[in-house]
Order: structure tokens, then C-alpha cells, then sequence
């Protein structure tokens, strides 16, 4: 198993932090020194697929971010067409135990880390987000997505069960008739279609304007007591992420059963199938 380290290098006058793996940097880490707010890049070819390592490297990341005294965070992508195509589909199927619950555990305290951050976040959406993707997107405080592009959780598509604390995820930016409704359908949604849903808040016409926008987002906060506001947040994220807080173990034990079971298997094979059938046609 590659394990993700991280280095902090002098530049200019900026600080860049990179969490890497054996072959590439998973997450690029650049703190602004004016403005303080740090912008979070994910970097994981080719459509930021979120396997261990790298939601290990998003959660070390944002730990590092946090303690380092940035006064916020910008979630982005180094793929101009793609956020996050979500979890790594390869980490669920034929899994080996022991890793399968490393992986899970990871993708629990990456989603507690995000939702419940001491500092502002907003995500600036410069590619799809499907799925998990859209998860960490609707994890953040704000979202600027740029056109064309779509984001949307779909895993009733293709037959997996949505586990609650990804149903909080959009219980906390949407409102409930809305989040059941797009849960049970599966529906992705265009930018435009985010926009007037409120799943985003604002469209950007580039990734440099989206950047901008969520600064603004984050510099709209200047005269609040950054302690204050952290605790507000969290008491208002509790009730949300309270499953994973108290009872990680059953979560991780029911999504277990449910990866594993033949049902799930054959519907992932089914659908990574027709995922990779696209590129050879
Ligand atoms: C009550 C108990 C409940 C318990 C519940 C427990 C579990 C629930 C189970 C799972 C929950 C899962 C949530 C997820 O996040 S699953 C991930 C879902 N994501 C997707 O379906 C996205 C699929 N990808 C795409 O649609 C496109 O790739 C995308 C639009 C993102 C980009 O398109 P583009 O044309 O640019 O790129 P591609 O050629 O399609 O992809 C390049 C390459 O990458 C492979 N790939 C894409 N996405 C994934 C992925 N998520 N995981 C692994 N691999 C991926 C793709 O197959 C291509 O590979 P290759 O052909 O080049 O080999």
C-alpha cells in the first residue's frame, strides 16, 4: 500500500504542501499569504477517483490546512473537465477485507473532516461531480460551478443503496422533497439545473473567476470571531453527521455487508463494464 506523505516547500510567497503517492501528488496545497485562504486541489488522474490514498491525502490535507491558521478553504480540481468522479469503483469490487475497511474508515473521516471544518469552505466545481464528487462539493459551506458541466449523486442508477450520511450530505444544501426525489431517481443535474435548484450558489465563467467568487464567499466572514463561528457551525452540522460520530462501526459494518454482497458485486461489474466499453467503441 502506498502511504501519502507530505512536504512543505517555500514559494515565493506562498507555501505549497503536496500529499504524495509513489507515482504522482494526489492533492496540491497553495496558501495564499495576502488573503490566507488556502486552495485545496485535487490531482489524481485521470478523473480525481477517490481510492484510499487519496481521500487519506484530502483528509491529511485539510488537517494540515486547518493547522496551519489559513482563514479558509477552496476545493478544486486540477482536471478542467472533471471534479471527482467519485469513489475509485476498482477499491469496491472483488475487495480485499482488510483494505476495503481502511478504505470505508477513510472515506468516513475524510466527509467528517470536510462537513465539519473550522474553517470556511466553498468548492469551486471546475468539472463533473458525480457521486462522491458531489458529495464533497455539497460538504462544503458554498459551491461556483462552471457551465457545462454536470453534478448529481446516481447511485440508484446503477443500483447501489445511498448510505445516510451521504443522504445528509444533500439534506444539508437541499431541501428534504427535493433530496428524495433526486436521490430516488438518480438524477444528475446540469449546471444550469444546479443553479436553480440551489445545489450551487453561484455559476463562474472560468476556473480563475470561480476561485475568486469562492474567496469573496470566504472573505465574507472577515468580521466573524473565527472560534465563534466554528463552534456554530458545528453545532448546526451535528445533527447531520451525528451517525458517523457516534456509530462509525455500524455504519462501516452495514456498508460492508451491503459491498460485499453478491448483489452489489454483480451490479458493479455490470456497470464498470459499460464504463470501460465506452472508451473502446
Ligand atoms: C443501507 C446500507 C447502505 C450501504 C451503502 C454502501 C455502499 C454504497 C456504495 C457505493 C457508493 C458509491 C458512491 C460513489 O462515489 S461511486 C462512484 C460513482 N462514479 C461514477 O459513476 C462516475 C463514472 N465516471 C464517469 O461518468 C466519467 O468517467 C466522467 C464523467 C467522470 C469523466 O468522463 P471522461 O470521458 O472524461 O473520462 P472516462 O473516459 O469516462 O474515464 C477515464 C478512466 O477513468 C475510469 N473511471 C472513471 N470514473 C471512475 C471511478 N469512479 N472509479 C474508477 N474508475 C473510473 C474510466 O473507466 C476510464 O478508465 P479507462 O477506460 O481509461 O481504463
Amino acid at each position: 500500500m502506498l502511504r501519502s506523505q507530505t512536504k512543505l516547500f517555500a514559494l515565493g510567497k506562498r507555501q505549497l504542501c503536496r500529499s504524495m503517492s509513489k507515482s504522482c501528488d494526489l492533492t496540491l496545497v497553495e496558501v495564499d499569504d495576502k488573503t490566507g485562504i488556502a486552495t485545496l486541489t485535487m490531482n489524481k488522474p485521470p478523473v480525481n477517483s477517490c481510492n484510499l490514498e487519496m481521500m487519506r491525502a484530502l483528509k491529511d490535507s485539510m488537517k494540515q490546512i486547518e493547522g496551519n491558521k489559513s482563514r479558509g478553504i477552496i476545493l478544486t480540481s486540477s482536471n478542467n473537465k472533471v471534479f471527482s468522479s467519485g469513489l475509485d469503483l476498482n477499491e469496491l469490487r472483488n475487495p480485499e477485507q482488510e483494505r476495503l475497511v481502511a478504505f470505508w474508515k477513510e472515506l468516513q473521516e475524510m466527509w467528517l473532516t470536510l462537513y465539519l471544518s473550522n474553517l470556511p469552505t466553498a468548492a469551486a466545481i471546475n468539472g463533473h461531480a458525480l457521486a462522491v464528487g458531489c458529495v464533497m462539493a455539497s460538504a462544503c459551506e458554498y459551491r461556483v460551478m462552471l457551465p457545462g458541466f454536470t453534478i448529481g449523486i446516481h447511485a440508484t442508477k446503477f443500483g447501489y443503496v445511498v448510505p445516510p450520511f451521504i443522504v445528509n450530505s444533500y439534506l444539508s444544501v437541499l431541501p428534504r422533497p427535493v433530496v428524495e426525489r433526486a436521490l430516488l431517481q438518480g438524477k444528475i443535474f446540469s449546471t444550469d439545473e444546479a443553479q436553480q435548484i440551489n445545489l450551487i450558489d453561484e455559476v463562474a465563467n472560468s476556473k480563475e473567476e470561480a476561485l475568486s467568487k469562492c474567496a469573496s464567499f470566504i472573505g465574507s466572514f472577515a468580521e466573524a470571531n473565527p472560534v465563534a463561528r466554528a463552534l456554530t457551525k458545528r453545532q448546526l452540522r451535528a445533527e447531520f453527521a451525528r451517525t458517523l460520530l457516534d456509530e462509525p462501526e455500524a455504519e462501516l459494518k452495514e456498508s460492508l455487508e451491503y459491498i460485499t454482497s453478491p448483489l452489489f458485486q454483480d451490479s458493479l461489474d455490470a456497470y464498470l463494464a459499460k464504463l470501460k466499453s465506452k472508451n473502446k467503441k
